[in-house]
């Protein structure tokens, strides 16, 4: 919003008779104080868009003014006048959130040329906060965490109190979990929405560059650092640290993360002077944390620095009833990203993805949605689109149910069925010696396999064996 009304305040009638003057035939809604008591009072009954405000005034001077302002409206824009020639006062001013000083005399120019950067500014900050907005959205808890499920449900409210706390937060999960997708959400949900998020993977990092990549270094700090560099520490300033596999972090540098996380300042390596950081910590592991604690691996301190909120992740096959909505956001993501129209998966396809166990949780059963939907022509998936899943062998059950089928209509196309009158049992009766005999040579005659494979008493095989007249084979 380009701005609009502006509030002047200064004792110099002839100061404030000029910019009034100006700015009106500007078109701005102008209204003036002679001190800062009659300021206030305009404040507080109406909407200013900025305030030009003379830091020496009778009562109320400009600086409390300012504070008093920002306080109520921190959007405020506040341009301080200051007569001084030091720059004592417009460094106070600035340091207590005014958007620009204005040192006495000035041209009236000089003035135009600050409001119309001021104007400038604040519509770039309305974009900001249109885009915080959006990124709030976009990472609405339960828009991106998919699931429904009650575990799922008691997630969403532990994040709901956690986000907009500082609280350092330890998720634990199975790979694929969605650990690094929670940790954004709370990010996104959290007032440090629109500074850095920084992830760290600390397994993926080789040992020796880990703690370089933590907490930076100085120049020269050893064979290969020929800058200096800042760390993910100090990248993330004012902003959240997501510390990834936290379990696979060196002991050594255990300790020293410990000390960064107390004394919330850092040290590059190489270097000596502290630097204070301002930052969020979450951290996330596959790892059962308290065993290595046990072990030894992990330090407790640490541990329990970090535990402040445990967030632990169901695995998917514990909340297999929220199959169906991920199936229905992956493939509007397969929609969007590859340009296919995917409509659904069938019923059939459903309850085979609900069926498996999905080790790598629901990052496998994205890439398996993903992938069904990128190969498969059809826009409904079927279990057949799933080969890798258990349902392979149902789609090859499937299949040999087709095969048996279209022979045993070849077979009976010619006869006569209404001849018939025990038709269940000589069909059954036909395909009996076949399937003994098929699994018998599988099995190289191995009796006991073969009653293991077809699901039947060892006796009984051996009975039906002689009735068929089949031959034994060994295996007894
Ligand atoms: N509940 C969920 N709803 C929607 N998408 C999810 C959910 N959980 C995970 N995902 C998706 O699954 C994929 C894997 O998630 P993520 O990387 O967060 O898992 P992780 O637990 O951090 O895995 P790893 O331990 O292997 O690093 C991502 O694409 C993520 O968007």
């Amino acid at each position: 919003m380009a701005i609009r009304r502006i509030l002047i305040a200064d004792d110099e009638d002839s100061i404030r008779w000029v910019l009034e003057r100006s700015l009106s035939r500007q078109g701005y809604e102008v209204a003036t104080a002679s001190d800062g008591r009659q300021a206030l009072e305009l404040f507080r009954h109406h909407q200013f868009d900025m305030a030009i405000l003379d830091i020496r005034m009778p009562g109320i001077d400009g600086l409390e003014l300012l504070e008093r302002f920002l306080a109520e409206r921190p959007d405020l824009l506040v341009i301080i006048m200051t007569a001084e020639t030091s720059m004592k006062n417009a460094i106070e001013a600035m340091k207590k959130g005014a958007y620009d000083y204005l040192p006495k005399p000035f041209d009236l120019d000089e003035v135009d040329a600050l409001i119309l950067k001021a104007s400038k500014a604040n519509q770039v900050r309305e974009q900001v906060c249109l885009l915080k907005e959006e990124l709030r959205e976009h990472y609405q808890l339960d828009r991106n965490i998919i699931g429904n499920s009650p575990p799922m449900q008691k997630l969403f409210k532990i994040l709901g109190r956690v986000a907009p706390s500082d609280a350092t937060v330890l998720i634990t999960g199975e790979s694929g979990t969605g650990k690094e997708l929670v940790a954004r959400a709370i990010h996104f949900n959290s007032p440090r929405l629109g500074k850095p998020f920084i992830a760290i993977n600390c397994a993926a990092i080789p040992r020796e560059l880990l703690e370089s990549e933590l907490f930076g270094h100085e120049k020269g700090a050893f064979t290969g650092a020929s800058e200096r560099k800042a760390g993910k520490f100090e990248q993330a300033h004012g902003g959240t640290l997501f510390l990834d596999e936290i379990g696979d972090m060196p002991l050594e540098l255990q300790a020293k993360l410990l000390r960064v996380l107390q004394e919330k300042e850092i040290t590059r390596t190489g270097g000596s002077r502290t630097i204070a950081v301002d930052v969020r910590i979450i951290a996330a592991t596959n790892q059962n944390l308290q065993e290595k604690v046990r072990e030894k691996s992990f330090r407790e301190d640490l541990f329990y620095r970090l535990n402040v909120v445990p967030v632990a992740l169901p695995p998917l096959r514990e909340r297999r009833e929220d199959i169906p909505l991920l199936v229905d956001f992956f493939l509007e993501k397969a929609r969007e990203e590859l340009q296919v129209d995917t409509r659904s998966c069938s019923k059939e396809a459903i309850g085979l993805l609900q069926r498996h166990d999905w080790p790598g949780n629901v990052r496998e059963l994205e890439n398996a949605i993903m992938r069904a939907a990128l190969l498969s022509p059809d826009p409904v998936l079927s279990p057949a689109d799933f080969p890798d899943l258990q349902g392979g062998a149902e789609r090859r059950e499937e299949s040999l149910e087709d095969l048996i089928g279209s022979k045993l209509r070849q077979s009976l196309d010619p006869v006569n069925i209404f001849e018939l009158d025990n038709l269940y049992e000589l069909v059954l009766h036909q395909m009996e010696r076949p399937l003994l005999r098929i699994v018998l040579e599988k099995t190289r005659g191995n009796q006991v396999k073969a009653a293991e494979i077809l699901g039947i008493n060892r006796n009984t095989l051996r009975k039906k064996l002689q009735v068929l007249g089949l031959k034994a084979g060994r295996g007894s």
